[in-house]
């Protein structure tokens, strides 16, 4: 579930008397998502998708992400722009919460992608990095390589309650990659969480790239390595799916072939991926209350991917044994 702000129909209708986008006829909550609150809004002219943003997107953020959608739009790319009011505003005020007007994309997000679904995504993230070249937005990413020891420690010695020994093999993969990390590949604005539940589909066409909130300037390579993370496996991180995976990278290199220097980084990127998603889920897992609305993610779905893409380091770890 994910509508933490509730806001009333008088509000709302209030609200999109801003933009001329009609009279209010129907708003329903999204259960899906868990960052920022999600409704579903039918106007007497079209649908939207009205957000409000939740404690873990800054209002700060706010115009790099918008601008960076804007871009893309203006390129043709299947993504979502927000809507401007009749002074021009698209960043909001809405039951007390930073809000925004979005545009509605049709599609579904899969749970199981196909081959041939994977292909036309990774395609999609190629023709992403090809169109932000002339993107000059700038955004730390703040769940980048320099941020996972200081969650690590801030994690402590709670992530045994995950997994004997988690704590100690996070500490010691961490280490091992900060040694090779390709640091020197090329950047742009990269999505950083293109799960399939951020990809739109209607069959094996992408109809939306969404849910840009950690979009940040960071590896280029590292965007394809955080979607071959998400995409490739089962649920429980134990079965990988290599024509899934390979289905990604070559729909990709349509778009950007990759280097040899590239190939030989991506088990490197690939695994911090793994470690930025345990990490961020361990958090979650360990500071979330059991009964609380937000489904907790397995963080041990991430940490058992490193089996993949580091087998002989995995396989000298307690936690993964
Ligand atoms: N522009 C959009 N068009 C259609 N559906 C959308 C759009 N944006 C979000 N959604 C729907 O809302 C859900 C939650 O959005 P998301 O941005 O992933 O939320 P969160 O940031 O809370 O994770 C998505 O799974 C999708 O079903
Ligand atoms: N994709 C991340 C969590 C971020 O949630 P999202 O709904 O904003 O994509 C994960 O699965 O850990």
């Amino acid at each position: 579930m994910a509508v933490y702000t509730q806001v009333s129909a008088e509000l709302l209708a209030d609200f999109l008397a801003r933009f001329g986008v009609g009279e209010l006829v129907s708003a329903k909550g999204i259960a899906e998502g868990v960052e920022n609150s999600n409704y579903l809004v039918e106007t007497t002219q079209d649908r939207f998708i009205l957000t409000l943003y939740e404690k873990r997107v800054s209002a700060g953020d706010l115009p790099y992400f918008l601008s960076l959608l804007d871009h893309l739009a203006a390129k043709g790319l299947p993504v979502p722009p927000a809507i401007k009011d009749r002074n021009g505003n698209a960043i909001h005020e809405l039951a007390g919460r930073p809000a925004c007007l979005i545009r509605f994309l049709p599609g579904v997000s899969l749970s199981h992608p196909t081959p041939a679904q994977a292909l036309a995504a990774g395609k999609a993230m190629g023709a992403m990095h090809r169109a932000v070249a002339d993107f000059d937005g700038f955004r730390e990413n703040s769940m980048g390589i320099a941020t996972w020891q200081p969650l690590l420690d801030r994690c402590g010695d709670s992530l045994n309650q995950i997994a004997p020994g988690l704590h100690a093999d996070i500490a010691f993969a961490l280490g091992d990659l900060m040694a090779t990390w390709p640091a020197q590949l090329d950047t742009c604005a990269i999505h950083a969480d293109l799960f399939p539940d951020n990809v739109l589909m209607l069959g094996d066409r992408v109809t939306g790239l969404i849910d840009f909130y950690f979009a940040c300037t960071d590896l280029r390579l590292y965007d394809l390595a955080v979607m071959h993370a998400a995409w490739s496996f089962d649920a429980t991180g134990r079965d990988y799916d290599a024509a899934v995976g390979d289905a990604l990278i070559e729909g990709y290199t349509r778009h950007y072939p990759l280097s040899d220097e590239e190939r030989a980084a991506f088990d490197d990127l690939a695994a911090g991926a793994c470690i930025r998603f345990t990490l961020s889920r361990a958090w979650d897992w360990l500071n979330t209350p059991v009964d609380a609305l937000v489904t907790r993610k397995d963080p041990l779905a991430f940490w058992r991917r490193l089996r993949v893409y580091k087998p002989a380091l995995a396989a000298r770890l307690e936690s993964l044994s």
